[in-house]
């Protein structure tokens, strides 16, 4: 039996129903995971957590396949240390959310929103929409892997100056993209637009926080499409509220959906979006079966295409 924890398209169910018989379940909570996921032989996970205690409790359990990128929601290391293969869909998704990104910093640079919001409401204040040209600014990428890299080639007909932070990729990536690699203290003091896309983990948890946010320019937005918990909440929100920075466009929360009283989408100068940067038909129909194709091959035997961890034999 093999477990979906959020509705999957059609195609998905039926490569699925090819090894086994499905159940969907939807986005159900930790005590229902942790009880359903006793006999399911593979989960394919989208934003469900799938935790240890959830992985102590699967008796027979062979693959679990995040429907995306990151695989935060997944203890990997319990996994590993019990043999079962996660997999990820990398890339897929890099250009639509690539392209995404380039939308928020267009957004919350030329205040979009707001100017949609005022003229739906019969308003005409144009002189509050007051926005940044592109043109000569300075973008800076945190994380240069495959949505980074696509950020800088999208971005490259606004004739911005492009710079860049990332300790594991080699400096000869950068050239090939014309981007200049630099340090995150040099990226946080020259940015105009900080954009982050890079993994959550132990070491990027809080990477921005109270003392990075006090480098960045007033006039500074920031633009975060990763994982909500690389920017420290709280110091964020100080920074917008004390105008240390000038506006932020976010696509992730710590809790989705975030409450309606969150205080970052209290605040004018925050653009929230609903974890969309991903959403476009042809990401959705391309993940769909690369996760579930690596289903199949585990549970035929085989090594899977796209695994995050291994398993030593
Ligand atoms: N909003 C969405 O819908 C959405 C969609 C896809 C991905 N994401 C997020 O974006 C992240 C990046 O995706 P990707 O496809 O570009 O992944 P990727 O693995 O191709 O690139 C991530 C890059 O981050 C770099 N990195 C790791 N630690 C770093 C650190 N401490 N400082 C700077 N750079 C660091 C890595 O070297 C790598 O080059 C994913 O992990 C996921 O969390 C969000
Ligand atoms: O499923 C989605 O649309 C979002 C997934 C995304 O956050 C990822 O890590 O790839």
């Amino acid at each position: 039996m093999h477990i979906i924890t959020e509705p999957l398209l059609e195609e998905g169910l039926r490569i699925l129903q090819t090894v086994g018989e499905v159940k969907v379940l939807e986005h159900p909570s930790q005590e229902v995971l942790v009880k359903e996921i006793v006999d399911a032989d593979a989960i394919v996970v989208k934003f469900a957590k799938v935790t240890r205690e959830c992985i102590e409790a699967s008796k027979r359990l062979k693959i679990i396949a995040k429907h995306g990128v990151g695989v935060d929601n997944i203890d990997v290391e319990t996994a590993t240390q019990r043999g079962i293969w996660v997999t990820n869909v990398p890339s897929v998704n890099a250009d639509s959310v690539a392209e995404f990104t380039v939308g928020l910093i267009l957004a919350v640079a030329r205040k979009i929103p707001e100017g949609v919001e005022q003229i739906k409401a019969g308003e005409w204040r144009r002189e509050s929409l007051l926005g940044m040209e592109l043109k000569g600014k300075c973008l800076g990428i945190v994380g240069f892997g495959n949505i980074g890299q696509r950020v800088a080639r999208k971005i490259s007909g606004f004739e911005m100056r492009v710079i860049a932070y990332d300790p594991y990729v080699s400096e000869e990536k950068f050239l090939q993209y014309g981007v200049e690699l630099v340090d995150l203290n040099t990226l946080l003091k020259e940015a105009d637009i900080i954009t982050l896309h890079l993994p959550l983990n132990r070491e990027t948890r809080g990477l921005i926080g109270e003392k990075e946010l006090r480098i960045v320019k007033s006039s500074a937005f920031l633009i975060n499409a990763a994982r909500s918990e690389i920017v420290e909440k709280y110091a964020l929100l100080s920074a917008l509220k004390e105008k240390r920075l000038a506006g932020a466009a976010i696509d992730v929360f710590d809790n989705e959906p975030p409450s309606p009283d969150d205080p970052l989408l209290k605040l004018p100068n925050v653009i929230g979006t609903p974890h969309i940067a991903a959403m476009t038909r042809e990401v959705q129909e391309k993940i769909v079966k690369t996760v579930c194709d690596d289903v199949v091959r585990v549970l035929n035997g085989q090594v899977p295409l796209n695994p995050v961890n291994w398993v030593e034999t």
